[in-house]
């Protein structure tokens, strides 16, 4: 018998011989054999005879039954334990407070009484009352779930400050609007209007100026006649104009710092200009911290703003005894956790003086929260408590799984499609749904501003040649009255803020039937008659996909989503939707040839007019 490895030398070398290389085994066995449970014949003895008794070695063969060489018996072969699932590797290494998240039902609502003092929501009446009059008379499943860790029934738990009990900070997945605005406007307005005196106790971080406006309207209509300020900073005003509004004590420098606001809406970029160059702009009192769109606004680093507004909202250390001034009071007021900085105290720490913590609870909201461990550590979140609204499942760890491993939850009153089509025709689709399937109230998504200017350039064609009656009507499967010229508008970032203002208005107002826009308002924007949403460009990842359908079905209402997908791109969409558990939701709509041919020819008319225009704009 031979072994492989003579066997292998005689292969490649014709059988002769060559001297053989020292191997390991060959090095270790003297060391070994001087221990007697480690000898030559204890290991032998392990290894199973066969029926005549000769020890069956299948690597070594006869060599192992000879004492010279001596070498160690053969170990099995090698054989990779099969791959971990998915899932198995998702879950390690995630964040101890997510992997014990608390699953919500998408369908937990919360009746509100409008007439008694007290009720379990923790919301007082004038509230409710408001609510009412907004016409809400349930909290939806986010509200009902986040409302009791914000507004506990102990109330001292809701004092501005709790340097020696600091809450708890929370963070939260919910699909699409399901009501995470509210969720944390009415904690806020209900904890803030208890306040005496005017401090910045509420910051809300934003990724866009739309969003901005759109939050602060939620704040002001479930504020009103609370008496608290609400301001904004997204850099649409001078930068003087907006320290006026913020600030009310310009100098001399207050360690307490100035503030003629309650509650102040932002985007991070201007958020950092008041940071560095407002005088008296301080977030020692801030009691709420909320980053809303999370996951967006943690992927964009902006002068690092995350890590400055952390530190600039917890206490620093005491400055040294002899630095501390003495004099006059200032008309100060320091939080407590900042009060080692006042001149009255002498900075040094005795036995008696517990840490003081920043009073500041942070509030994460996302429909795709994130759960990449590096980026929530640097939240520096104090034990965070976790709420996921998750429908389908009702197992805890798979609730989790599908936020760690990006199978984000769905408005339950959503319908998806996709079309697959050759990229020459793509524009003829979406003719196709606006004219056969009566798709109006539309958001229609491309990739670019670029694209979003050259579709509705070419659909203002077709129109036109329509209106013209260049091609027989076709029958409609819809009851939209198709004679009516369709109304499309681009909504992009090539448009002034009051242009994109007026045209947002236009499109509430139903005065445009479809609005396209590029990512810029994918995210967050909430416009509640919006029955469809058209992807003309796929979405480049599931995150995208997630936020553009969600402009739709929102609230419970029903909407649709279509994909226009190009054939070359099918297989990486189906992917995509495969990975996410989304695969089978979406529906495949079949297009015939037959069923475009009577919008032919006005396509044609219309590119050919799109190429005319194009060269008159840009000549070589
Ligand atoms: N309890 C409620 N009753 C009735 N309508 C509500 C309630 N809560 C919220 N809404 C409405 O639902 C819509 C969606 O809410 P919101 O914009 O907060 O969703 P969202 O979860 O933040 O969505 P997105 O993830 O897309 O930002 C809004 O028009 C809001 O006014």
């Amino acid at each position: 018998m031979k072994t492989r490895a003579e066997e292998g030398r005689e292969g490649v070398n014709g059988g002769a011989e060559r001297p053989r290389k020292r191997r390991k085994a060959d090095v270790v066995e003297p060391k070994r054999a001087e221990h007697p449970s480690l000898s030559r014949e204890s290991t032998l003895s392990q290894d199973s005879p066969s029926a005549d008794g000769a020890v069956e070695l299948d690597t070594h063969g006869p060599r192992a039954l000879t004492p010279d060489p001596p070498s160690l018996p053969s170990f099995p072969q090698v054989t990779l334990p099969p791959a971990p699932e998915r899932a198995t590797l998702a879950i390690q290494g995630i964040d101890r407070a997510l992997a014990h998240a608390q699953l919500v039902d998408p369908a937990l609502s919360f009746s509100l009484s409008h007439v008694a003092e007290d009720d379990a929501s923790g919301l007082s009446l004038k509230t409710r009352t408001r609510l009412k009059e907004l016409g809400i008379t349930e909290l939806f499943a986010v509200q009902t779930a986040i409302l009791p860790h914000l507004l506990p029934s102990d109330r001292q738990k809701r004092a501005l400050y709790l340097p020696y009990d600091p809450p708890r900070d929370v963070c939260v997945s919910a699909p699409t609007g399901s009501g995470k605005t509210l969720a944390y406007v009415l904690p806020i307005i209900e904890t803030l209007s208890t306040r005496i005196v005017t401090r910045l106790r509420a910051l809300i971080v934003l990724p866009t100026r739309d969003l901005v406006t759109q939050v602060r309207e939620a704040f002001e209509a479930v504020g009103k006649n609370r008496g608290l300020k609400i301001a904004s900073a997204t850099g649409q005003h001078s930068f003087a104009h907006e320290q006026a509004q913020l600030i009310a004590e310009k100098s001399p420098s207050l360690q307490g710092g100035s503030s003629k606001v309650d509650i102040l809406i932002c985007t991070p970029g201007r958020l950092m200009d008041h940071l560095h160059a407002t005088p008296n702009f301080t977030l020692q009192h801030l009691r709420f911290l909320v980053i809303d769109e999370a996951d967006r606004l943690l992927a964009q680093s902006f002068q690092d703003w995350l890590a400055q507004v952390l530190a600039a909202a917890r206490p620093t250390p005491a400055p040294p005894p002899h630095t501390v001034a003495s004099g006059l009071p200032y008309p100060d007021a320091l939080a407590p956790a900042f009060l080692h900085l006042s001149s009255y105290t002498s900075g040094i720490l005795t036995d008696i003086d517990e840490k003081k913590e920043t009073s500041c609870q942070k509030l994460l909201f996302s429909a795709t929260l994130m759960s990449d461990p590096g980026k929530i550590r640097a939240l520096e979140l104090r034990d965070p408590h976790y709420i996921i609204v998750q429908s389908a499942s009702a197992d805890k760890e798979a609730g989790v799984l599908d936020v760690v491993m990006e199978k984000f939850s769905m408005p339950a009153t959503l319908k998806e499609h996709m079309l697959t089509c050759s990229s020459s025709i793509k524009p003829l689709m979406l003719f196709f749904l606006v004219l056969q399937r009566g798709v109006r109230n539309a958001l229609v998504f491309t990739k670019s501003t670029e694209s979003t200017m050259r579709l509705v350039k070419l659909f203002e064609f077709f129109e036109v040649a329509r209106a013209a009656g260049l091609a027989p009507s076709a029958a409609a499967d819809t009851s939209a009255d198709i004679s009516k010229p369709v109304v499309v508008r681009a909504y992009s970032s090539d448009l002034s803020a009051a242009e994109r203002k007026a045209t947002l208005e236009k499109f509430k107002k139903r005065e445009i039937d479809l609005l396209v826009a590029s990512d810029l308002i994918s995210r967050g924007i909430d416009i509640s008659h919006v029955e469809h949403v058209v992807s003309y460009d796929v979405p480049i990842d599931m995150r995208k996909y997630v936020h553009r359908v969600g402009r739709t079905a929102r609230a419970g209402r029903d909407g649709d989503a279509w994909t226009l997908v190009e054939d070359q791109e099918a297989r990486y969409f189906k992917e995509m939707l495969r990975n996410a558990g989304r695969f089978s939701s979406v529906a495949r709509v079949r297009v015939s040839a037959k069923q475009l041919e009577s919008w032919n020819g006005l396509y044609e008319t219309a590119l050919k007019k799109l190429k005319e225009f194009y060269a008159r704009e840009r000549p070589e």
